[in-house]
Formats: C-alpha cells, sequence, structure tokens
C-alpha cells in the first residue's frame, strides 16, 4: 500500500533523510520511531504529499506522491505533529467543513462526520468549541479530521505526544482499531509506543533506516543471546558438571551470594540460542541433586535493540549529521513502561 524508495531530503546543509526505503501492507500499522531529528517529520510530510523529496520515490496506491499529491491526499489522512485546527469552529462544524474539502459528497458528509465522531469518542462534543477543549480531545479532533474521509491510507505523526497516561491510552486503542480497515504509519520516539500499538517497526536514525521489522523479531535480530539468572544451591564444580552438554551455553557467571540465604547461589547463564532452555537447565540443576529456588529469562527488549542499532549506525557513521543527538534524546527514548518487561519468569520448579 506504501512504498518508500530511496528517499532523501536535503535542506541547504543538513540532510534530513538519506536512502530511506520501506513498505508497509494493506491494513498494517508501522512505527516509525527514532530520536529528535531523526527525520520522521521530514518522511510523514513527504508521504503525505506537503513536502517534496529531493531523490526517490513514495508511493501511496500505486501513484507518486508528487505526481499527483492532490489525488494522494484524498487517498490519505494526516495528524501532522501540531494538528491545523480552527479554534473558533465547533468539532462538528470542523469535521464538516475538512470532509468538504478532502471531496466527500455532500450527501455522504453527516454521515462521515458522525462516524469519524464516534470513531473517536468526541459524539458528546460535537457542539463544543475546539478552543474549549481540552489537549487530549483537540488529538481526538485532529484524529477525526485525519479519518473523516475515510481514507485507506492514515499518517500519524507523534499522535500521542503531550498527552496524559490516561489520554494516551485512549488514543493507541483507537489507533489498533483502525488497522485493518486502514493503513497506518505512526511515527514516535516512544519504544513503548511501538511494541504496544504496531505490527511492524521501521528505526531511524540520523536520516537513515537502519532497522525494519516486527518488534519481536527486531530483537531476536539484533540480540541473538538469551540470558537466565538463576538461584541454586550446591559447589560451583557441581553446578558447572550439570549444566556441561546443554547445547548453545556461551558464559555461566557466579554471583554473590545472599547474606540472607546463603545456600542458595546467584548465577547467570548466557545462551547463543533463541530457543527457550529454561527447562533444561532446570531439569539439568535438579538431576544433579541440586536445588532451584528461581529462574529468570530476562528477554530483549525493544530498549535494547534501539540502543544497539542506533549506537552501531552512529559508531559507523563518518559523517553524523548531529553528534548530539543520541546523548541529549536517549533519556528520554527510555521510557519507563518496558522497564518492567524486561525480565520475564519461564520456569520455577523448586525442589
Ligand atoms: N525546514 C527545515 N530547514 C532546515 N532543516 C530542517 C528543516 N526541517 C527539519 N530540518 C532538520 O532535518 C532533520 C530532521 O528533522 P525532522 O523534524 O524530520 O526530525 P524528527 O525525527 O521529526 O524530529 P522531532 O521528533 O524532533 O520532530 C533535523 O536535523 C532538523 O533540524
Amino acid at each position: 500500500m506504501i512504498e518508500v524508495e530511496h528517499l532523501s531530503k536535503i535542506y541547504g546543509n543538513t540532510t534530513a533523510i538519506e536512502d530511506v526505503t520501506f513498505s508497509v501492507k494493506s491494513g498494517e500499522i508501522l512505527g516509525f520511531l527514532g530520536p529528535n531529528g531523526a527525520g520522521k517529520t521530514t518522511t510523514m510530510r513527504i508521504l503525505s504529499g506537503y513536502l517534496p523529496a529531493t531523490n526517490g520515490t513514495a508511493k501511496i496506491a500505486g501513484v507518486e506522491v508528487h505526481e499527483d499529491s492532490m489525488a494522494v491526499r484524498k487517498q490519505i489522512g494526516y495528524l501532522p505533529e501540531t494538528p491545523p485546527l480552527y479554534p473558533d469552529m465547533s468539532v462538528e462544524g470542523f469535521l464538516k467543513f475538512v470532509a468538504e474539502i478532502k471531496g466527500v459528497n455532500r450527501s455522504e458528509r453527516s454521515k462521515k462526520v458522525n462516524q469519524a465522531l464516534e470513531r473517536c469518542n468526541l459524539t458528546d462534543r460535537r457542539k463544543s468549541l475546539i478552543r474549549k477543549l481540552s489537549k487530549g480531545y483537540r488529538q481526538r479532533v485532529g484524529i477525526a479530521q485525519a479519518i473523516v474521509h475515510d481514507p485507506p491510507v492514515i499518517i500519524l505523526d507523534e499522535p500521542t505526544i503531550g498527552l496524559d497516561p490516561k489520554q494516551i491510552i485512549d488514543v493507541r486503542n483507537l489507533i489498533k482499531s483502525l488497522a485493518g480497515d486502514h493503513t497506518v504509519i505512526l511515527s514516535t520516539h516512544i519504544l513503548s509506543e511501538v511494541s504496544m500499538t504496531c505490527d511492524r517497526v521501521a528505526i531511524i536514525n540520523q536520516g537513515k533506516v537502519v532497522k525494519t521489522g516486527s518488534p519481536e523479531i527486531l530483537a531476536k535480530q539484533v540480540l541473538q543471546q538469551t540470558v537466565y539468572d538463576i538461584k541454586t544451591s550446591g559447589a560451583s564444580e557441581q553446578i558447572a558438571l550439570a549444566l556441561n552438554g546443554i547445547p548453545g551455553i556461551t558464559d555461566i557467571e557466579f554471583g554473590n551470594t545472599d547474606v540472607e540465604q546463603p545456600e542458595q547461589i546467584n548465577l547467570r547463564v548466557s545462551s547463543n540460542i533463541a530457543t527457550d532452555i529454561g527447562r533444561d537447565l532446570t531439569t539439568a540443576l535438579v538431576t544433579q541433586g541440586l536445588g532451584v529456588y528461581e529462574i529468570r529469562r530476562n528477554q530483549t527488549s525493544l530498549e535494547d535493540v534501539f540502543l544497539e542499532v542506533t549506537a552501531t549506525s552512529a559508531s559507523t557513521d563518518q559523517s553524523p549529521k548531529q553528534p548530539d543527538a543520541m546523548v541529549e534524546t536517549n533519556p528520554a527514548v527510555l521510557d519507563g513502561d518496558k522497564a518492567s518487561e524486561s525480565s520475564q519468569s519461564t520456569q520455577g520448579e523448586m525442589k
């Protein structure tokens, strides 16, 4: 549905994006993830027909955006970072106006506006003036104006920026509900947003797409290592003997013993295979007569992938356009939502 090939945009001396290539299948939600200044807005604006590319092509439903940008704009709904709302219009009046501009027939307009109001949970605010709405409601109006003409493609630039946690959940659910009937691209710098909302992710850094794939597959590809934290018992030689022969183990590390539970040995086992060896580890220890008090598999999260690919692309880029960008933006990118997901219990057999 969306095909972007070798897209570049140069503003004066700044290369905002370079050789960006990706595609989005019909009905899919693609997350365009990158730190501030990575080139997300530039790509979204080119795709929406509001900015010409310097090089490369962007096609929506087979039509090259800049060959017929007016036709393409009817095929897409676009939510820019700052939605262009008219504060003195009512929600309904504004949506009718947008529907008219987008070429919705007069006879269809009320129906389409009602559908957009309903989908965005705005029906009870239809008569409210936009200037009297909260930020969350305005964002919903922004999304409603993007979908009012029922376009097959929806492009959302940082759709949850500035919203409170409850509003973020509402907007993410709304976006998820658009999948299937619509093809959606959303740009974000929030890692958890893509894993919660998107089928696929394209990671952009310093103007280049450095990785694409499903959040889970990306995690597996980039860090092909699984780490298990185990609380066991016994002498270190006995433990090493028990684990000897389990395929994939690359490292066994003994940690400090807990003062309160000196009989428990903390162990970290690394494996270079994607399959879960938690059961093998437990069985091997128990078979040797050793206790297994706890076993946890530390899963690779999207944060790990993001840090890995952006660090690699930054270190291999000989002429970084924004040398300080990652230093400044990493803490913001490392949104706390995922921290609790980075480790997950697998099996916990007790002896
Ligand atoms: N009109 C412009 N003129 C000159 N440089 C620009 C212009 N717009 C963007 N840039 C530069 O292009 C690069 C990419 O900017 P862009 O806004 O696309 O990134 P972004 O990923 O959307 O960032 P953010 O999340 O901060 O909005 C940045 O270096 C930016 O300073």
